[in-house]
This record gives C-alpha cells, sequence and structure tokens, in this order.
C-alpha cells in the first residue's frame, strides 16, 4: 500500500490546490454531509482549482454510514460522467471519510481520492491509513476496503464550529494514541483545558496525534500484527456502539471507545499488570467528560456476541489489545467469557451504572 500523504495546513488552499495537482484527473466530485455542506464547503469557495467540481450531498451521522448512502454517492458518481480517471474529495467527518473513501476505491475498480477532514475524530484518526468503509448487518464497519486517500490535508480551523461532543468523540482516539505511544503525551491529552480551547495548542496536539497513527501504519498498513494497537478500546467499544445502535439510542464514535477503554484498561490491569493509578487517572477523565454507556447484567451475553465480529477475531476466539504501561502493547490477548462478563461488572460499578 503507498504511503498517504498527511499536511498539517498553514493554508489550506495552496496545500489543496497542489494535491490536487498530484491527482490527474478528468472531472472533480467534492463529498459532504449535510451539515459540512452547510458549515465547511462555504470555507473552501473562490478556490480556482474546485470551480468545476460537481457536488454530492449525503446524510449525516453514522446513521447513514450504510449500503443505500453508499449506492446514492456510485449511482451520482455514474450518472454525472465520473470516469476511472475522475478524482473525488470528501470533505466531512469521519462518515463522509469511511464511506467516500470506500465509494471512491470501489467505483470502476478505484479512483483516487483526497480526504478534507473537518472533525477532530477524522483529523487525527479516520481520514488517515487507508480504513474505509461501511457498517452492515448491525455491525461497525463490516464491509469495506484497505485503500488510502492520495492525500490528507488537516485544517484544524475546522474544528472552531464543532460541539462539545464531536469534540470529545475525537478526544477519546487522541486519548488511544496517548495511551499507546508516550506518558508524556498522555499527560499532556489529561491536562489539556478542555473548557477553554487553546486552538493552537490543539493544533499541535492533532500534529502528535495523527503523527502516532501514521508511525503505526507505516509499519503495518494491512493490520497483520502492530496497527492493532490502533484498536485499543474498540472490542468492546465498537460493541456499545452496535448494541446502541440497535437499541435506537446510537452514540458517537469516540465515545463507545473511550468506554472501551475503561474496560480494556481493567483488562490490561488484571491480565498484563497496567498500572492501576494510570488506570485510575484515564478512567476519572472519561467518567468526569464522557458520562457512561447503561446496560444491564441481561445483556452481557449480547455484547459478548456482538465482540465475537470484531476483525482481530481468529478461529472464533476474541482478542483484545492491551497493554503492560502506557506505549507497552501486548496483541491479541485472550481471556475467558467470565473475565469478560467480571469486566462489564467492573465498568458497571467504577461508572455507577
Ligand atoms: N477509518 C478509520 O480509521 C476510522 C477511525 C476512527 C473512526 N472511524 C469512523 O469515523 C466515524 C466517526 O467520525 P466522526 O466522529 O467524524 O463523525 P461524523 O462524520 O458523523 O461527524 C460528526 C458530526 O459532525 C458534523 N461535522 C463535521 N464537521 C463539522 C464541523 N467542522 N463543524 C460542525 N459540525 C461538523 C457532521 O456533519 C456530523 O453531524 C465512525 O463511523 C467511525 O467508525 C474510522
Ligand atoms: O486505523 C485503525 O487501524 C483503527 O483501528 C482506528 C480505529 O479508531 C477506527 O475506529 C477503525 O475504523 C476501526 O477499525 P475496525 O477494523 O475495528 O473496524
Ligand atoms: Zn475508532
Amino acid at each position: 500500500m503507498s504511503k498517504q500523504e498527511v499536511i498539517l495546513c498553514e493554508e489550506l488552499e495552496s496545500s489543496l490546490t497542489s494535491a490536487i495537482g498530484k491527482c490527474p484527473h478528468d472531472k472533480l466530485f467534492i463529498l459532504t454531509d449535510e451539515h459540512t455542506h452547510r458549515l465547511c464547503l462555504p470555507q473552501l469557495n473562490g478556490i480556482p482549482a474546485l470551480k468545476e467540481a460537481t457536488e454530492i450531498i449525503i446524510g449525516a451521522e453514522d446513521v447513514h454510514k450504510n449500503l443505500e448512502t453508499l449506492a446514492s454517492v456510485w449511482q451520482a458518481l455514474s450518472e454525472q460522467g465520473a470516469t476511472r480517471h475522475s478524482l473525488l474529495i470528501n470533505l466531512g467527518g469521519g462518515m463522509v471519510t469511511d464511506l467516500g473513501g470506500f465509494a471512491a476505491s470501489t467505483f470502476k475498480r478505484g479512483i483516487a481520492y483526497i480526504n478534507i477532514p473537518t472533525t477532530l475524530l477524522a483529523m487525527v484518526d479516520a481520514s488517515v491509513g487507508g480504513k474505509t468503509g461501511i457498517n452492515f448487518n448491525g455491525l461497525k464497519n463490516e464491509i469495506g476496503v484497505f485503500a488510502p486517500a492520495a492525500s490528507v490535508l488537516l485544517e484544524t480551523e475546522f474544528l472552531r464550529s464543532l460541539d462539545a461532543h464531536n469534540f470529545f468523540s475525537g478526544y477519546a482516539e487522541m486519548l488511544k494514541h496517548g495511551l499507546i505511544s508516550t506518558p508524556e503525551h498522555l499527560a499532556e491529552l489529561l491536562a489539556f483545558d478542555t473548557e477553554k480551547i487553546d486552538y493552537a495548542a490543539l493544533k499541535s496536539m492533532v500534529g502528535r496525534s495523527v503523527q502516532v497513527k501514521e508511525d503505526i501504519v507505516e509499519q503495518d498498513p494491512l493490520e497483520h500484527g502492530i496497527r492493532k494497537a490502533l484498536n485499543l478500546g474498540h472490542t468492546v467499544g465498537h460493541a456499545f456502539e452496535s448494541l446502541a445502535l440497535a437499541e435506537g439510542r446510537p452514540v458517537l464514535h469516540g465515545y463507545a471507545v473511550a468506554w472501551g477503554i475503561v474496560c480494556e484498561l481493567y483488562l490490561s490491569y488484571i491480565k498484563v499488570g497496567f498500572s492501576k493509578e494510570k488506570m485510575r487517572q484515564t478512567i476519572q477523565f472519561i467518567k468526569e467528560n464522557y458520562g457512561a454507556f447503561a446496560f444491564n447484567c441481561k445483556q452481557y451475553d449480547r455484547l459478548y456476541e456482538l465482540m465475537k465480529h470484531d476483525k482481530k477475531n481468529s478461529a472464533g476466539i476474541i482478542n483484545f489489545t492491551l497493554l503492560k504501561e502506557v506505549g507497552d502493547i501486548s496483541l491479541n490477548q485472550t481471556t475467558d467469557k467470565d473475565t469478560i462478563f467480571e469486566m462489564f461488572d467492573f465498568y458497571r460499578e467504577c461508572m455507577g451504572v
């Protein structure tokens, strides 16, 4: 898989013009959701390289990251003259970059695409690394391909219109990057003033956070080994997210990941000796900023069944990514069902649900 260009922009117009210039194309498309069409696209007004771009607009949020929306993007490309030599720009959060990336990589067996992430989550995580796809059969990212964007352009000015929930959703993936990288990076994340955001400081932190992901993806783009580190919190987090969606009370991806981290730090503590104090500090931050996902012991089996669909699993065995210490990663960790249920008990007790 080719290494993708990730640019922390000083000036979006020049970075975008240069990125488009590197992708010779016959026709240009720009995909937004209904919110980024209203809030973000106007910020690209007047950029000459986008003058001829055809707009495609989809519904917002993860409920639209599905086959129907995907088909609507294929349909728009097909009906509006896209060829194998066309170029798609995805302007939006992770829902747009995941679905748009998948649409581009499958349309006529693959056209080039550029990501311009507009949420914190998409800047530090979703737009980078080539995982594209949609939710299917009640499961997160069940269908998709690895196909990196030609370029990823990070313009943190877009974050000024993001609401607090989506800020914290992205921040959970940053916490994950802190946990899998260094105690210093984790400490700066836990200490950051999230109530009064210093956008210049946030921009620097976004740069450090996305670098954690880029370094890992470069070593293992197709997730045969170390890339599973980026899935910390997701074995349980995706099960929470799928359950919430099925019960008609969807939660933001990053919130599910934060709650998944609570569970998987507990497993890290009991199975591979993660520090109790670091676990306590991280859980405290999550409790204060994310609240809790409520479930009861009658739902343990359902969550367990959902976890059986995790992509890190093999031969019916649930594999976790755990931590011995901050930055010291233990891949492919297994445990019995009783311990998984004990982990749910721990979560409910410490989160007060
Ligand atoms: N491919 C990957 O590696 C990867 C990594 C992490 C998450 N994901 C996926 O990413 C998705 C979540 O992404 P997300 O959190 O960006 O959600 P999202 O794309 O649904 O965006 C959240 C909301 O914010 C709005 N929005 C976007 N930019 C905005 C802005 N600048 N100002 C105001 N509102 C704005 C969107 O319209 C939407 O309503 C999930 O589907 C998750 O599975 C993928
Ligand atoms: O890039 C990766 O690798 C990740 O695991 C990043 C995750 O934050 C992200 O949510 C990803 O989409 C999860 O992938 P999945 O393979 O577990 O569906
Ligand atoms: Zn994630």
